[in-house]
């Protein structure tokens, strides 16, 4: 792992033009399986599969349920970029780390990104099994400093101060609502403000409490990072959580919660996440 506090583009163009000499498509279409649901690269057809530790500066995926490595292709006959397995904040690494895959997407031609993550439910109506697309996020470590765009701005990326208020496409996120309509996952498909925080100790009572106040649905470790370097770099962006347990909210419960279950839950829930994203590429419309 790099011990550089922001981004070196040559690395990034060395990084892109690797995967350019092992590919022989050229997708715009990019895809981010969250904890448990790294089943939607298993779908991808006429699959070639690269492990990170393979790309020149990717790190590895040191999380259960992220299987580290590409898989290029096609679903619903749309070429296609998926990372099977992301990098989280509290694996240790800086943010432009994290959000490194998403600027050699771009360079590769990633227009769309489509983005997944496992979240806590802070929304009391929300069910363990449901989706919740996202809205807006709140970062708190993003607000606190840790940013993949700190330091030195490559206006070849975007601007020095990109704005934030249209990170998640409208267009995109009503075509999502259609497939899930489409799909008759209108019962189980939320709509909601996730939190990003740093893990990877689960919140405290008095933190969910806090995070309820302040508007959040969900919570988790991810996505934060991804969707502000892919915004910066004018990707559209649409994001999904799968809710895999309901937050405690309340003292004196025997209740718990633990990385096995989301990985369960993910398993459960995987086929549904698997099938919205075929039908939403069917749906998208490519310029
Ligand atoms: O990669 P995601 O955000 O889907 O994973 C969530 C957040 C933590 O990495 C982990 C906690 O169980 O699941
Ligand atoms: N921070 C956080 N991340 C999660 N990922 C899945 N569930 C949770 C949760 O309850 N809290």
């Amino acid at each position: 792992m790099s011990t550089s506090n922001s981004y070196d583009t040559d690395k990034v163009v060395q990084s892109a033009n690797f995967l350019k000499s092992r590919m022989n498509i050229k997708p715009k279409l990019g895809i981010i399986c969250g904890s448990g649901l790294s089943g939607i690269g298993e779908i991808v057809c006429n699959k070639t599969i690269i492990a990170y530790k393979e790309i020149p500066s990717f790190v590895e995926s040191t999380v259960p349920g992220h299987k580290g490595q590409l898989v290029f292709g096609q679903i619903s006959e749309k070429d296609v970029i998926c990372m099977q397995g992301r990098f989280h904040p509290y694996e240790g690494y800086e943010a432009w780390v994290v959000g490194f895959p998403i600027r050699v997407m771009k360079l590769l031609g990633i227009e769309i990104l489509i983005i997944t993550n496992a979240a806590g439910g802070i929304n009391d109506s929300f069910n363990v099994g449901d989706f919740m697309l996202i809205k807006d996020h709140i970062s708190f470590p993003g607000l606190g400093g840790y940013t993949p765009l700190k330091g030195p701005n490559d206006a070849m990326f975007g601007p020095r101060f990109p704005p934030m208020n249209e990170a998640y496409d409208s267009r995109l996120s009503n075509l999502w609502l259609q497939a899930a309509k489409d799909l008759k996952f209108d019962s189980f498909m939320r709509r909601g403000v996730y939190c990003n925080v740093s893990g990877p100790s689960y919140e405290t009572i008095a933190e969910l409490r806090m995070l309820s106040k302040l508007g959040g649905d969900a919570v988790g470790m991810s996505t934060a990072q991804e969707v502000v370097t892919a915004c910066h770099a004018g990707m559209r962006i649409v994001a999904c959580s799968l809710i895999t347990n309901k937050c405690i909210m309340e003292y004196d419960t025997k209740e718990t919660v633990s990385h096995d279950e989301v990985l369960e839950v993910g398993k459960k829930r995987a086929k549904d996440m698997e099938e919205l994203v075929v039908k939403f590429l069917e749906l998208v419309q490519l310029d």
